[in-house]
């Protein structure tokens, strides 16, 4: 469990103001004799939604969730220094019998939804006074693919500016120089307010965050108003939680509003763009490398470098990221720093400095007579043809790549990055990502439904993630050839039945790397491209 700092300072906030403060909130005390007198004159100096992370002195937000109610802990948050409970109606009831248990006074803040109304009490604990405090900015990044990627091209470049900044995302989250490990992609409301709190206190000027669609749907955002939002692309994913791409749509979309930002950049290359541009209900900025009418377009000029035209300028940039899609990510940087205040051409510039992102087309180091070898976090359909197209203008040989698809995840993805490996790559070797609940196998046979009968000569399924990257080194003949590992980029852990084991792409591609040295005997022993034939057994 991860967990995040808390603010040092927090002016102690009555539960009579938290409850004016939130649409159709009521007080209610609990007591052991059931309903008890009015609501007390109790304060909060903290809040939480979940009972393990209480502190003395919190406001335990007590969600119902898909799983269970969280106010069957309320007793546990009690015990843990929780001195009252934000819930609903449901909670109330559980919180009334958890509440049996002692002679304590329970002050219980009922609302109707208690998930919409945790970001509103969590600003108003952390950050009272964010609406006038100007100074740090907040930057957020939306999209399909991209978010981090742009969110890392953002913060390098603000630090390259010389500004002290905050980063939230998926690879990790950053207060200046400490690095906290990232539980989630978005961090859950009161985990948000509370680290905003801190980046204020330790000077952070400003923080960029990934935004994702959950994050939108279930409220992590609210209370928070972005300075500047981004939108890079919207393509198939996360069809288990949102239902339909329009839903999909919308969750990305309530990101434009003036409750959550004041201005955004949109990439108009996809139709949802468009379409995003067209309906925001905040002032964008359009880019596009496509469509010829956007307000900036990125001009492809090869071997990286690109030209930006917009508003009668014309820069001349190099995409220190390889592959298109990054010159885009780039432009959308420079944007956001553009929009935040900073002159284009510097923003621009400091963009392009320095930035690096973990296992985003990152290199592994390879002898002089290996492939070049990479990993990358392609890990839906669009990604995983906008890589191998990055990699395939880079390799005069053979690309070989390794793909498989995430467990209680979309599964409606997993043929479509089956079939968008096989158009993009040589050889692929079909193997395990994080099961999590499933059976790898079924995952995998998924993923290979996708495989094209004329193509299935190239493509090869193996259980076991090691072995599926030892067979993707074994199928490379030399430094022509390229190897890419594809789906878990900077991911140091494999999560299989509720249980995460070490693993980590870029290791085991310099071990595979390495074995590959030995002798050539050995080479001529390792597996061959045998079709799909399920081979490899044990660990996924
Ligand atoms: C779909 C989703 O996002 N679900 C999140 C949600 O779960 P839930 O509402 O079903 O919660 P639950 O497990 O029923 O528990 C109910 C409540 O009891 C509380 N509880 C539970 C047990 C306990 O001992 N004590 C306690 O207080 C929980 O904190 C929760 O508030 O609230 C939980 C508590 O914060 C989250 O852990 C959980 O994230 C799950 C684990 C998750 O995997 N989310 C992923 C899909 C996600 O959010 N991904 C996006 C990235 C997507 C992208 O790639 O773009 C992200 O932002 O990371
Ligand atoms: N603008 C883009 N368009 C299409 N594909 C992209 C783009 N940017 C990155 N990618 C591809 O998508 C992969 C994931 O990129 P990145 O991690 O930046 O996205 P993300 O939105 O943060 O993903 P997640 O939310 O799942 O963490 C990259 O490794 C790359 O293969
Ligand atoms: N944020 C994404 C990451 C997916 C990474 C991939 N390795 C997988 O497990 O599917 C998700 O949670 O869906």
């Amino acid at each position: 469990m991860v967990t995040f700092p808390r603010p040092e300072s927090v002016l102690p906030v009555p539960l009579r103001d938290l409850v004016a403060d939130l649409e159709e909130a009521s007080l209610v005390a609990v007591t052991a004799s059931g309903p008890g007198p009015e609501a007390d004159d109790r304060s909060v100096t903290g809040v939480t939604l979940d009972s393990r992370q209480v502190r003395d002195g919190d406001l335990y937000a007590a969600l119902p969730g898909a799983n269970v109610h969280g106010a069957r802990f309320v007793a546990q948050a009690v015990a843990a220094g929780a001195v009252a409970v934000l819930t609903d109606r449901v909670g109330l009831e559980l919180a009334r019998q958890a509440g049996g248990a002692s002679d304590q006074v329970l002050p219980v803040v009922v609302v109707p939804d208690p998930r919409a109304a945790l970001g509103r009490a969590a600003a108003r604990i952390y950050r009272p006074s964010a609406g006038q405090d100007a100074s740090m900015a907040v930057f957020g990044i939306t999209g399909t693919n991209g978010k981090t990627t742009t969110a890392y091209l953002v913060d390098g470049g603000l630090q390259a500016l010389g500004r002290t900044t905050g980063l939230i995302g998926t690879v990790e989250t950053r207060i200046g120089d400490e690095r906290i490990k990232s539980a989630r992609t978005t961090p859950e409301a009161s985990d948000l307010q509370a680290l905003l709190a801190v980046m204020a206190e330790r000077g952070v000027q400003r923080c960029t965050m990934e935004v994702s669609s959950h994050a939108l749907v279930m409220h992590r955002v609210d209370g928070l108003v972005y300075d500047v939002a981004a939108f890079t692309n919207l393509s198939q994913d996360h069809l288990d939680f949102h239902g339909t791409m329009e839903d999909y749509f919308l969750a990305k979309a309530s990101l434009f509003t003036p409750e959550r930002c004041r201005q955004g950049v949109v990439v108009v290359d996809d139709a949802w763009g468009v379409r995003l541009a067209a309906e925001a209900t905040v002032p964008v900025v359009t880019v596009a490398a496509r469509l010829p009418d956007a307000d900036w377009q990125v001009r492809d000029l090869g071997d990286q470098r690109f030209e930006l035209v917009g508003q009668g300028r014309t820069l001349q940039l190099r995409s220190p990221l390889p592959g298109d899609f990054n010159q885009l990510n780039t432009a959308v940087a420079a944007l956001v720093l553009h929009l935040g205040g900073v002159d284009l051409e510097e923003a621009a510039r400091a963009v392009c400095a320095d930035p690096r992102v973990p296992g985003r087309m990152e290199r592994v180091d390879a002898g002089g007579d290996d492939p070049m070898a990479v990993v990358d976090f392609a890990h839906t359909p669009d990604a995983v043809e906008a890589a191998l197209a990055a990699l395939r203008s880079q390799t005069a040989g053979r690309l070989v790549a390794v793909v498989g698809a995430g467990g209680s995840r979309d599964a409606g993805k997993r043929p479509l990055m089956g079939a968008a490996a096989a158009a993009g790559a040589d050889l692929v070797v079909i193997t395990d990502d994080n099961p999590r609940d499933e059976d790898p196998a079924a995952i995998r046979q998924a993923v290979a439904a996708g495989v094209g009968a004329q193509d299935r000569e190239r493509v090869q399924v193996v259980a076991g993630r090691a072995d599926g990257i030892a067979a993707a080194v074994a199928l490379t003949t030399g430094p022509q050839d390229t190897v890419v590992v594809l789906g878990k980029g900077h991911e140091q852990g494999q999560e299989v039945a509720g249980e995460i084991h070490p693993f980590d792409d870029r290791d085991e591609l310099r071990r595979a790397l390495a074995r590959r040295h030995t002798t050539n005997d050995e080479r001529a022993g390792a597996p061959q491209v045998d079709g799909q034939t399920e081979r490899g057994e044990g660990r996924p």
